[in-house]
């Protein structure tokens, strides 16, 4: 619920399959679904700046509904097209987004004592300020969506900040990350804390502005021992899903449902399922059976499929999504089907097509036999 008035939604099976709901198929969406493998995306992006395609809500709220015009009837969500590192522009960093290279921060944060480092962990950071062209995209992302599907809204966990902020873009060694967990866990944690309360902070004012449901992205989980994701990670993790709520109740708001993915934390699955969030994002590291048994009912599950799978031609595709379908049996409809991480440029839009109209031959096959029991209410 939000303070604006829009359209009754009139596919809610996200919804409903994120509340463990009775569904008559798994609903899916696909992470980075409006994105470089879509032509038309890369029309209305032209040459311009992906940060300043970012800031404009109309051109948001266009490419966000490129895909599920594209796909009408078979995708069952948007999710709104932002990028997770307006957080630490936000903070008051320089954030570049290079040509087929990625996010360059000019600036990085290196040294824990120094006043650069000083003036981002202290910086007042008023959201609607600094972030108000997401909540004004959410906004008419919704009016035009009509209540076809449901609005993702998003934010990047605070250990996948806080590595961009400091390594100033992808690693494949996080040298100097892990120099800062391991020399500096005080400071690591100050800095973790104060961007864990801006993604409560974005995210209320998401909801505010229309967003559904919400996933929280640590798509750098994996770089971490389990020890120190119990250290550097899942405590902010918690600190979202507890607080989220809480300020939302006080906006006379009902809670969002929430998706927590920590990419690569395999390791951490059976924690995340009593992390406070009502589904939980697995990558394709994860047999889907397996996940079944240790989730028990406890979360809905979203995923899991290689994305890569997307380049091994129509026949692969089909037999990975029987695959996985069976796999997600024992998630007794409390299943979400997603890739296991985002979706690549070089992607052929008919495959990703043939992929999603598998998904609903296969979903609509399992749960209309008697194969799958569905919770219902
Ligand atoms: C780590 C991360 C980022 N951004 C994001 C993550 C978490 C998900 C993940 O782990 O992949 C999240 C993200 N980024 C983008 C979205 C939009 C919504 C959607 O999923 O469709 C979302 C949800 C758009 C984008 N974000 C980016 C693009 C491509 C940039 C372009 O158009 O030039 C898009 C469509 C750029 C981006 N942004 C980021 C990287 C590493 C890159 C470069 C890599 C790449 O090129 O794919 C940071």
């Amino acid at each position: 619920m939000s303070i604006h008035e829009f359209a009754p939604l009139r596919n809610d099976l996200l919804l409903r399959a994120a509340r463990g709901e009775k569904v008559e198929r798994p609903p899916m969406w696909v992470m980075r679904q409006a994105g470089r493998y879509l032509p038309e995306y890369n029309q209305a992006k032209g040459n311009r700046d992906f940060f300043a395609v970012c800031r404009d809500p109309e051109s948001a709220s266009t490419i966000t509904l490129q895909p599920v015009e594209r796909y009408a009837g078979l995708l069952d969500a948007a999710i709104i097209f932002s990028d997770i590192l307006v957080i630490p522009q936000a903070m008051g960093m320089t954030v570049e987004m290079l040509e087929n290279k990625g996010p360059h921060f000019p600036n990085p944060l290196r040294d824990p004592n120094s006043p650069e480092f000083e003036q981002v962990v202290t910086k007042e950071v008023d959201v609607k300020k600094e972030l108000g062209y997401v909540f004004e995209a959410i906004t008419l992302t919704r009016k035009k969506l009509e209540g076809r599907v449901p609005l993702i809204g998003f934010v990047g966990a605070p250990w996948t900040l806080m590595s961009y902020m400091i390594e100033g873009g992808g690693s494949k060694i996080f040298h100097f990350v892990k120099g800062w967990i391991f020399k500096h866990p005080e400071e690591s944690k100050r800095l973790l804390q104060r961007v864990a309360e801006i993604c409560v902070d974005f995210l209320v004012e998401q909801v505010v502005a229309g967003a559904q449901f919400i996933q929280v992205f640590d798509s750098w989980a994996g770089e971490l021992s389990p020890h120190d994701f119990a250290i550097f990670s899942l405590p902010y993790l918690k600190y979202i899903s507890h607080n989220l709520p809480i300020r939302l109740k006080a906006l006379g708001i009902e809670p969002v449902l929430m998706t927590v993915f920590a990419k690569g934390a395999w390791y951490a699955f059976d924690t995340l399922c009593e992390s406070g969030y009502q589904t939980v994002g697995l990558d394709w590291t994860h047999d889907p059976a397996e996940a079944c048994k240790i989730a028990n009912g406890r979360v809905t599950l979203q995923g899991n499929m290689d994305p890569n799978v997307l380049y091994g031609g129509r026949k692969a595709i089909t037999e990975n999504v029987e695959r996985m379908l069976e796999g997600f049996k024992g998630a007794k409809g409390r299943h979400i089907i997603n890739l296991g991480h985002g979706i690549t440029p070089f992607v052929d839009p008919e495959d990703l097509k043939h992929f999603f109209e598998e998904c609903h031959r296969v979903g609509n096959t399992l749960y209309s036999s008697k194969k799958i029991y569905v919770q219902g209410r």
